[in-house]
């Protein structure tokens, strides 16, 4: 209720206006809603901030400087640098993609070479392709860096390594000598984050900024390991972890509201010839694109639940020297975060299309949202790359499954139990348990298929590397396949733990089934490839998730509404809750920029001498043209 916390018509300001606003808002939510003893930007107020604002700044900021600090730093780092992040009396942001490479990090350029003489690091971009190139928050907010490079000893290279480099004056706000820094212009969203370009030269930093938790070098030189050097990626698996849920579910979660709503209000066309327009909602057609993504939103929530807190146990383990879980987090996390997001920007695009042409008015909401999703299907781990990570791990627990039981989210690989389906009935096809093997059974099957396809190959001379990059279609299938298992599973799980009324337990069930079921009917093939499912069965399997679609259509606005978004964070004229949807979309239009004067000047100038002559012609002082 704060109007200070009100967000402006973002469609009507230009970028420069959206990132100032967001800045402001972000700071005023931050230093004057929230502060707090004992509050960090990585605190749980963090996801009613996420909630609260439609558009913030300081993203990485937050979301992974702060934490870099705290996973790489030593405890007097920490203790220098985190007080001063949190407070934002630095701002901060994670400097590791360069204008040359982003995916294959053993390939970045920017080095860091010690000076034993001065005890200084010089930091270095060889060449134009070394430029630090897309980090959030660096183009004109942050004056630091947490920079990723090279770290190279009397010429011995010692891979990629975490420096705390500061870039901008701390009183002019300037860059500093060596410095050349700005923003990378514009993108097809994050308009209000300045995501930005470094490029350094000879700049020094003194040795004590090496973030040293993991090595260190002494003064001399000398070069210390001090524990799993995989650590180094930590950082990217936390992120991993935590844009799920503040990146993939929420925002699906707000398309989903605003399409459900317009389409309970939107009249179009007839069912019976003799009865009203119906709303858009009771067509089947648009129940089967909107109602799986709702139960997206759930699903992918509930395993993301899930995976955080997987991610919290290891962390705990990690802080006791055990890293025996990082493998199977690193492998889940990249999976998880590859094919939710797949999922999630396909499904915000799928409900702004079933939007019609309002879906494709910005003052629906709708395409801020579906741009910005697809982000997530490259920052944080490129989808491709990510999926075929998470399948170079199921590669190797396929194999260990022969001879060892495997336990955690692989165990099914070791699983041979007979996993024929016996269902006879659609119902049979919505039972939970029925659901959960199917898709044990077919992420089982298409790792093996993988795996054995490669096999095939090096027997017959091909190279490993080789037949991993001819099969790489089928691994970020086995990929997708295991993260579906692992959804599917988790996602029954929690529900049955839920302690919850009986109604509300029936609906997520239902939901749950949908989002497996939907799953099922877009991948049939494989299921019958790989004998998970008859022919016959898979008619079951469309008639089940036509059921439920029938079944959830009276709850559908309910559902949506339990997501519990304000108007003000929605900013849709489709979703608004009063469904005033008309109004709202004139009410907007009218305050386009475009329409604050009645004749557009800048327009008529080149117009009026053409609509002159018509005027001429139209009242008999002109000559008609020979068209
Ligand atoms: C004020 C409001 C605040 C709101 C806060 C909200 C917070 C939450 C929301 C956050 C928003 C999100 C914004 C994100 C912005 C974007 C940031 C970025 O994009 S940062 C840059 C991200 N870049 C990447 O992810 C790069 C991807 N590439 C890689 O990770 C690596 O190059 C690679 C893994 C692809 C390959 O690395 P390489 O060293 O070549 O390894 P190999 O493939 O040879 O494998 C060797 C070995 O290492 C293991 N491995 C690899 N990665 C990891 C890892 N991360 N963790 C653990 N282990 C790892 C791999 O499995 C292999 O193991 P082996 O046993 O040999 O099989
Ligand atoms: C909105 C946004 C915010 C970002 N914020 C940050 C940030 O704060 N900090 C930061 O450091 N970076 C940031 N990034 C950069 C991001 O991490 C990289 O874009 C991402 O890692 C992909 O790297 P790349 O762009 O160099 O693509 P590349 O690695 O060049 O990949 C290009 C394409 O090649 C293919 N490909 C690449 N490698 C393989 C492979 N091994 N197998 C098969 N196909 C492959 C894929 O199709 C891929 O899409 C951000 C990016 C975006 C879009």
């Amino acid at each position: 209720n704060d109007t200070s916390m009100q967000h402006r018509n973002l469609n009507h300001m230009t970028r420069e206006e959206r990132f100032s606003e967001a800045m402001r808002r972000t700071l005023y939510a931050l230093k004057v809603l929230l502060p707090r003893e004992g509050w960090t930007p990585v605190g749980p107020e963090m996801k009613y901030l996420a909630r609260a604002i439609k558009e913030f700044t300081f993203i990485i900021h937050a979301g992974v400087f702060i934490p870099c600090i705290m996973s790489y730093g030593t405890n007097e780092q920490i203790a220098k640098w985190f007080p001063l992040a949190a407070d934002f009396r630095i701002i901060g942001t994670y400097a590791q993609t360069e204008l040359g490479h982003g995916s294959f990090l053993r390939g970045l350029e920017t080095i860091a070479t010690y000076d034993r003489a001065n005890q200084e690091f010089i930091i270095n971009c060889p060449k134009i392709t070394a430029m630090k190139w897309w980090p959030g928050d660096m183009g004109k907010s942050a004056n630091h860096v947490l920079l990723m490079a090279e770290l190279v000893i009397d010429g011995k290279k010692y891979g990629m390594h975490g420096f705390m480099v500061q870039i901008r004056d701390l009183t002019t706000h300037e860059p500093l000598p060596g410095v050349t820094v700005g923003d990378i212009g514009a993108k097809l969203s994050f308009e209000s984050v300045d995501n930005g370009f470094l490029y350094l030269q000879n700049v020094r930093i003194p040795r004590e900024n090496l973030l040293s938790k993991l090595s260190e070098v002494h003064p001399d030189g000398t070069y210390i390991k001090k524990g799993n050097q995989r650590l180094m990626y930590g950082s990217m698996v936390r992120v991993r972890v935590n844009l799920i849920a503040h990146e993939i579910v929420m925002p699906l979660a707000k398309a989903c509201t605003i399409a459900v709503r317009y389409s309970a209000v939107r009249r179009q066309g007839l069912i019976n010839p003799s009865k009203e327009e119906v709303p858009v909602l009771d067509y089947v057609a648009q129940q089967h694109k909107l109602l799986p993504q709702v139960a997206t939103v759930f699903m992918a929530h509930f395993a993301a639940k899930q995976l955080v807190k997987m991610h919290h146990d290891y962390s705990l383990e990690v802080e006791k020297g055990n890293t025996s879980q990082l493998p199977e987090l690193h492998a889940l996390s990249a999976g998880m975060k590859a094919c939710l997001s797949e999922q999630g920007a396909a499904g915000a695009e799928i409900v702004r299309r079933a939007c019609g042409g309002h879906g494709y008015s910005c003052g629906s909401g709708l395409p801020f949202i579906v741009n910005r999703m697809l982000a997530t299907c490259t920052y944080e781990g490129e989808n491709t790359v990510m999926q075929l990570q998470c399948a170079r791990y199921l590669i190797k627990c396929a194999d260990q499954a022969k001879k060892d039981k495997l336990t955690g989210s692989v165990w099914y690989l070791s699983d041979f139990s007979n996993m024929s389906c016996t269902a006879q009935t659609f119902g049979d096809l919505q039972e939970p348990s029925v659901l959960v093997k199917l898709h044990e059974r077919r992420a089982k099957c298409a790792v093996q298929h993988a795996g054995k396809k490669m096999q095939n190959m090096v027997k017959n001379g091909t190279p490993a590397h080789d037949a991993w990059n001819m099969m790489a279609t089928l691994l970020i299938n086995a990929a997708r396949a295991h993260i579906m298992q692992y959804v599917v599973g988790t996602s029954v799980t929690y529900i049955s733990e839920l302690s919850c009324s009986a109604s509300l337990k029936k609906i997520l069930t239902q939901l749950c089934a949908l989002y497996a079921l939907h799953n099922i009917n877009s991948n049939c093939g494989d299921f019958v490839k790989f004998g998970c499912l008859t022919s016959a069965q898979c008619d079951l399997a469309q008639e089940a998730e036509f059921n439920l679609l029938k079944q959830l259509r009276p709850d559908a606005v309910g559902i949506v509404d339990s997501f519990d978004f304000t108007d003000d964070i929605l900013q849709s004229c489709l979703g608004a809750y009063d469904g005033n949807v008309y109004e709202r979309l004139f009410e907007w239009a009218k305050q386009a920029p475009m329409n604050k004067t009645e004749v557009h000047q800048d327009s008529y100038q080149y117009l009026q001498p053409y609509l002159h002559e018509g005027r001429d012609v139209l009242e008999g002082r002109g000559r008609n043209s020979k068209l």
